[in-house]
């Protein structure tokens, strides 16, 4: 089995380097994922709209020039014809600009789509998501990252896309006007300029993009501090915390605040920097069109002409300008994308990690399989367990060293012993969530309906109907099960004392709107999973502490309900009364001692 990831790794401070681009095509790769795909037709669809606009705004551009002329000349005809012309390019300007930004929206959510897609298959492959969240903690709110990053990452994209785009063209466009206008002198010198506009901004942007990702994780952090008093916020209450979880949100605010001030105060300087690049670049048309003027190139043309030759010469000057000042002013989303593709890219390395070694975890295997039908191939053991030692991670003292252990059907095991002796760790292990640092684990039943299923400490309800939770973790019911199935559920509700609970939720199927946690008593929580598993029928019930908030009664009445349909029990618990339904007791004694006694037949 192998170990799941545990150590920090010290993450770099996040550039715009060779990583940043590494990254960055690897979320390309994600939003386009074949040449063929929707994202690519939708890209080149862009490409077109942005292109044909092009095309318009120049003809658009030269309109002032030629109104130069037809006034200059007092050509009412030549007046009208133009105004039309006008008219009719500005109309079909404005419908491809609509267009524009309506495709780049599109691009947008199938973008969001497709890479919150590829995280979440990721994520919720074998134990993943359970890795990333309690094993190691070099991943700051995945939560964030999948639903918050990815989305201002693809806005931003979108945003930048169509100017992007389109740049080579115009710029090689406007580069042969400028030429063809001002010969090598206009071109030379505003590429030397978006040169120097280039580096400036580069040495800008450096410091924003690690603050960025700082930020980002502040701002997760502050959603988590909330998103805890939202889930407890009945014990909270108990403990007045109003004033003490009120000064911690606060601190939490207080420190993404702060960063997002000082990340302002880097900010101006690149805004300073973008800013008079654009003014200057203005000037510099005038600059590069007055230097034949002045050296009299154009000595021979009346006023008129000239008049007209500087307004279209300008027009092309100042477009190309215009071109670089688009790419220049996309500095500051830049920034923004870099850092989101940090933060990413950081978090796709990290699943692609925890999947690596989570590889021989069957997440689901068994589950397809409806509880009413048989296993294919019944086993007799669940467990095989040789010379095996457990320890919590990132911590070398053993909790449990050298245990040996089958588990055969029939035979239920009970797991005693002292606060933070292991057992909840032994159940990990068995379940494959951790590794064990020695020895050999192997779970020979499925996991599922007539296999293996584990209640865990903490019962675990999904949003959704009553019948949801009780045929959880299975997706659906099974369309042959119809109404037998629930005459079941409702049967198994009843024996585990949860008929009222129906009347309640006014049927099974009818879609609630609170959250389970908030309306059931742990009591009744612990009974809805032992209805679940009853439900379930596996052939090995792994509990732990699953009758904590329940009577002794009811305890031995959930028991034998689970005896008389065929379970053996694998179960954590501290009262001796659990005892008479197990053949085995395991007592762990701390520092990685263990007894194990067959229990004594009353
Ligand atoms: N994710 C974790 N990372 C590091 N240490 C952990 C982790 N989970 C548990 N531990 C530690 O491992 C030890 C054993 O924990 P475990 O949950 O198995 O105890 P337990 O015997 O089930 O206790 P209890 O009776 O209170 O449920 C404890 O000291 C606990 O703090």
């Amino acid at each position: 089995m192998a170990v799941p990831g545990t150590t920090p790794k010290t993450g770099a401070r996040p550039k715009l380097d060779m990583q940043f681009l590494q990254r960055f095509l690897r979320i390309q790769k994600v939003l386009f994922p074949s040449w063929s795909s929707q994202n690519v037709l939708m890209f080149l669809t862009l490409l077109c709209v942005a292109l044909l606009g092009q095309l318009v705004i120049y003809q658009v551009g030269l309109i002032p020039s030629q109104y130069y002329g037809v006034l200059g000349n007092k050509d009412l005809d030549g007046f009208k014809a133009l105004t039309l012309l006008a008219v009719v390019l500005i109309v079909v300007n404005s419908i491809l600009k609509s267009f524009d930004q309506f495709i780049s929206s599109l691009l947008y959510v199938s973008w969001r789509k497709e890479l919150t897609e590829h995280l979440h298959r990721l994520y919720f492959r074998a134990r993943v998501y359970y890795t990333l969240n309690v094993l190691r903690d070099d991943i700051d709110n995945p939560d964030q990252r999948i639903s918050q990053d990815v989305e201002r990452l693809c806005r931003q994209l979108s945003s930048m896309a169509s100017k992007l785009i389109i740049s080579p063209f115009t710029l090689v466009y406007y580069t042969f006007q400028c030429f063809q206008s001002t010969g090598w002198l206009g071109p030379v010198s505003i590429f030397g300029y978006f040169i120097l506009g280039t580096v400036v901004n580069k040495t800008l942007m450096g410091p924003i993009v690690a603050k960025l990702v700082q930020q980002e994780k502040l701002e997760g952090d502050f959603r988590f501090k909330h998103m805890q008093l939202r889930v407890n916020a009945e014990p909270a209450a108990f403990y007045r915390a109003g004033s003490v979880e009120h000064m911690r949100t606060d601190r939490r605010l207080q420190r993404l605040l702060q960063t997002q001030r000082e990340l302002m105060s880097k900010e101006l300087w690149l805004y300073i920097g973008v800013n008079t690049f654009d003014y200057m670049g203005g000037i510099l048309s005038y600059i590069v069109i007055a230097i034949p003027i002045f050296n009299g190139v154009y000595g021979d043309l009346s006023p008129t002409e000239l008049s007209t030759l500087v307004s279209k010469n300008a027009f092309v000057c100042i477009y190309l300008i215009n071109c670089f000042t688009k790419l220049i002013d996309l500095s500051t989303t830049l920034s923004d994308v870099a850092g989101y593709t940090h933060r990413l890219g950081e978090l796709q390395e990290a699943l692609l990690d925890a999947s690596m070694t989570s590889q021989d975890f069957d997440s689901d295997q068994g589950l397809d399989r409806a509880p009413g039908c048989p296993a294919a191939e019944p086993v007799d053991t669940a467990f095989l367990l040789e010379r095996v030692c457990v320890s919590a991670p990132s911590s070398d003292k053993p909790l449990i060293k050298d245990l040996s252990l089958k588990i055969c059907e029939g035979q239920s095991l009970l797991i005693t012993g002292n606060t933070g002796t292991g057992k909840t760790s032994l159940l990990r292990v068995l379940g494959g969530l951790w590794a064990s640092s020695r020895g050999s684990v192997q779970m020979l039943a499925d996991f599922g309906p007539h296999g293996v299923l584990f209640l865990p400490q903490k019962p675990f309800f999904t949003d959704g109907t009553l019948r949801e939770q009780v045929i959880y973790p299975l997706k659906e019911i099974y369309p042959d099960s119809g109404s037998t199935d629930d005459e079941r559920i409702l049967r198994f509700l009843e024996l585990a004392g949860l008929s009222n609970l129906v009347a309640r939720t006014e049927g099974l199927d009818q879609q609630v709107d609170w959250n389970w946690y908030d309306v059931l008593s742990p009591g009744e929580m612990q009974r809805l999973s032992f209805a679940r598993l009853f439900y379930l029928q596996p052939k090995y019930a792994v509990l732990d502490e699953a009758t904590s908030a329940l009577t002794e009664e009811v305890e031995s009445e959930l028991y034998r309900i689970g005896q008389q349909l065929g379970m053996t029990f694998i179960s954590v618990g501290h009262r001796p009364s659990l005892e008479k339904f197990h053949s085995w007791v395991l007592k762990l004694c701390g520092g990685g001692r263990w007894e194990l006694t067959r229990v004594k037949a009353e």
